[in-house]
């Protein structure tokens, strides 16, 4: 999006259980008070086709047809979410904060899914239509560290209750089940997954920032808000009304 336009793309990645909701959260408050209309969205999912698409890719019950058929249906929801959501909201001026994106699909189906890289790359095209992240955000930590706390996030609860199966905005989504497909997968797999994540940050610098998230979630919160000035428009929240209110 060019910066003239007041409309801003945030996104937030990492493996499971680093925090994205939480600082997803945090962030949209804090830019609400100071007066920026925000959106929170997440993937999969974010428009409902792409929340239809959410629970047959969590369930697993795609991964029998192989991770380009899982790959196909990720880019099919991404591209609805973008045309639907998350583009009209940037052209409205909006911060669009989005809880995974185009490099989670690079990361678990690419990096992790065997997926060859021009397949990824072809689907990434039609699905962002020459949209990307304004910022990426990349919240790491071990991977053990954070599965660790996605189980004790989700296990006193029933499925129907889960914490965080909805982002601020999604309230009313299909509900999902406590772990995830993904999620479920042995330790080894997410460790590589935590150093492809890592990895893209460092081939595109100008575009990540890298945040320990093994601190408290105030110490996260104030790197997070850090970076996002960086990105956000100068002067844009003067002119708009506070307490803005996204969905
Ligand atoms: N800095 C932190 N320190 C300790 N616990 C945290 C911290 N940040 C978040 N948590 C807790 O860890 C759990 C996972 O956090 P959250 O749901 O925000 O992560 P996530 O990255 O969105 O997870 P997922 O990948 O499963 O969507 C929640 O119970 C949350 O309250
Ligand atoms: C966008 C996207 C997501 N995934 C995986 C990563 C997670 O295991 C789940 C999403 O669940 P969350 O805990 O609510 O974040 O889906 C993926 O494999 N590919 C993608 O493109």
């Amino acid at each position: 999006m060019p910066y003239n336009s007041p409309g801003r793309f945030i996104t937030f990645e990492g493996g499971e259980g680093v925090g994205k909701s939480t600082q997803i959260r945090l962030l949209a408050q804090k830019l609400r008070q100071k007066g920026f209309d925000v959106t929170t969205t997440r993937e999969p999912g974010g428009s409902p086709g792409a929340e239809a698409v959410r629970h047959v890719l969590l369930t697993g019950a795609a991964e029998e047809f192989g991770t380009r058929f899982e790959a196909t249906l990720f880019a099919a929801a991404r591209a609805d979410h973008v045309a639907q959501v998350i583009r009209p909201a940037i052209e409205d001026g909006r911060v669009v904060l989005c809880d995974r994106f185009m490099d989670s699909t690079r990361v678990y189906q690419g990096a992790t899914g065997n997926l060859e890289a021009n397949f990824v790359h072809a689907l990434e095209r039609l699905a962002l239509n020459g949209l990307t992240p304004d910022l990426t955000i990349l919240l790491d930590m071990p991977a053990e560290t954070g599965l660790a706390r996605a189980r004790a996030r989700d296990e006193p609860k029933s499925p129907d209750t889960r914490d965080g199966a909805t982002v601020s905005g999604q309230e009313g989504a299909p509900v999902v089940p406590v772990s995830d497909r993904f999620e479920r997968e042995d330790l080894a797999i997410h460790e590589t997954r935590r150093q492809a994540f890592l990895d893209l940050a460092e081939s595109e610098p100008d575009r990540f920032r890298t945040i320990d998230a093994d601190q408290s979630v105030e110490a996260i919160a104030s790197a997070v808000l850090i970076a996002v000035h960086s990105v956000l428009p100068k002067g844009a929240q003067a002119s708009r009304k506070a307490g803005g209110q996204g969905t």
